[in-house]
């Protein structure tokens, strides 16, 4: 995705980023424990990672927001959550079963499973319509630069039918939710578990903040560490554990002839933990991706593959994380502190994604700069 497309689609992740945490703050502050301005309060923030991570979606792809953070969603907005949630937990057990074994069955998993995309897919296509109407409205049925989401810049080239455009928007919005979701979760422990960390992070990008003028993207640009706080993130926990290739032709790997047409899968997970790559690989430091980008990287980030297909969401879920971190934790007048009270190794859990066993509960501390 080219710098330009970021560039149009950031403010609507900045939107939703900042509701999010004002929304959060909120809720500390009025459910927390503590004197005011050091209101604390310990969850688990994996459900509303995940409402956040959709509202976000729906706001690049669809241009629209659908009002996940509101203390009571639409019922439109409470279906489509249940259905891609659904959709997501019945997806694993799947993979491993037949599917016209399930279909002959009519098996309760495979029927949620169905419902539940038929879901998603009309919702998709509400939103296709909506589009059309929208681009009819403007001067002379072109956007006039304003960005309408992925789905309106689609429309607007006109180069896919619209069947294609209903299957392209949905397999994005089905690939862009748990994928940013659980990673948010991780680094929001990590930085809970590293309180130096948080600290030079925060640091930064308050100071980059400043010269920014109010630009997300000039902010993130000032404020390495976040993305380096990112790519820590994944790689000791890469969302997908293996990234995979058939070779095209007979290939030698490592003095090991590989014959074409075989599976070829780089394992991100013990990569990402060697200490032969990695030094001290034990050690959440974003920092080492500075170094890493002035000494020329290689291929020691592979978190979201690489050529041409590599992750193509790579771009909006990098943004979105990194605007979530940079609001949640580190900016803001009355920002948040994060801590853990345990800094024991989390448990992970592979089902189509890497999760961790059980959520990690993290305590957000309102404080004044
Ligand atoms: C931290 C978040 C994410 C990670 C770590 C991730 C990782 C990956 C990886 C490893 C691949 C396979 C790449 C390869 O084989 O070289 C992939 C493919 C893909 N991802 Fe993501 N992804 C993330 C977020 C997203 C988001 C937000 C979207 C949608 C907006 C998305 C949509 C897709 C799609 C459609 C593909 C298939 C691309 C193709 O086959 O050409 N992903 N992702």
């Amino acid at each position: 995705m080219v710098t330009s497309a970021v560039r149009r689609f950031l403010p609507l992740l900045d939107d939703v980023a900042q509701d999010f945490c004002r929304s959060l703050r909120h809720r500390v502050e009025t459910e927390g424990v503590g004197e005011t301005g050091q209101r604390s309060m310990t969850l688990d923030p994996s459900p509303d990672l995940f409402r956040f991570a959709l509202e976000a979606s729906c706001h690049v792809l669809y241009g629209e927001r659908i009002g996940l953070f509101s203390s009571s969603p639409s019922e439109e907005a409470e279906r489509f959550i249940w259905a891609v949630e659904r959709m997501l937990a019945t997806t694993p057990p799947l993979l491993y079963l037949p599917p016209r074994l399930l279909l002959a069955l009519r098996a309760p998993l495979w029927t949620q499973h169905a419902t539940a995309w038929d879901h998603i897919f009309s919702h998709a296509e509400a939103r296709i319509q909506r589009g059309y109407q929208r681009l009819q409205t403007v001067v002379g049925g072109a956007s006039d630069g304003r960005f309408l989401g992925v789905l309106g810049q689609l429309m607007e080239a006109g180069q896919l039918s619209s069947e294609l455009i209903k299957a392209n928007i949905t397999e994005l919005m089905a690939g862009g939710v748990d994928t940013t979701a659980v990673p948010l979760q991780f680094a929001l422990f990590e930085m809970a578990r590293n309180p130096g960390v948080q600290e030079r992070v925060r640091a930064q990008v308050l100071s980059s903040w400043q010269q920014a003028s109010g630009s997300p993207q000039k902010a993130l640009q000032g404020a390495p560490l976040l993305k380096g706080t990112i790519k820590e993130t994944l790689r000791l926990y890469p969302v997908g554990i293996t990234v995979q290739r058939y070779p095209v032709r007979d290939i030698v790997l490592q003095n090991y002839h590989v014959p074409a047409g075989t599976l070829v899968q780089v394992c991100l997970y013990p990569l990402g933990r060697s200490p032969e790559v990695f030094e001290r690989p034990e050690r959440f430091e974003p920092s080492r991706w500075s170094l890493d980008a002035a000494s020329g990287g290689g291929f020691r980030s592979l978190a979201f593959g690489f050529g041409s297909r590599q992750c193509v969401g790579r771009r909006i879920a990098e943004n979105e994380m990194q605007l979530l971190l940079m609001h949640h934790v580190l900016l803001d007048l009355r920002n948040f502190r994060l801590t853990v009270s345990s800094t024991e190794e989390l448990n992970t859990k592979y089902t189509l994604i890497l999760q961790p066993e059980s959520p990690p509960r993290i305590t957000f501390t309102t404080r004044s700069l």
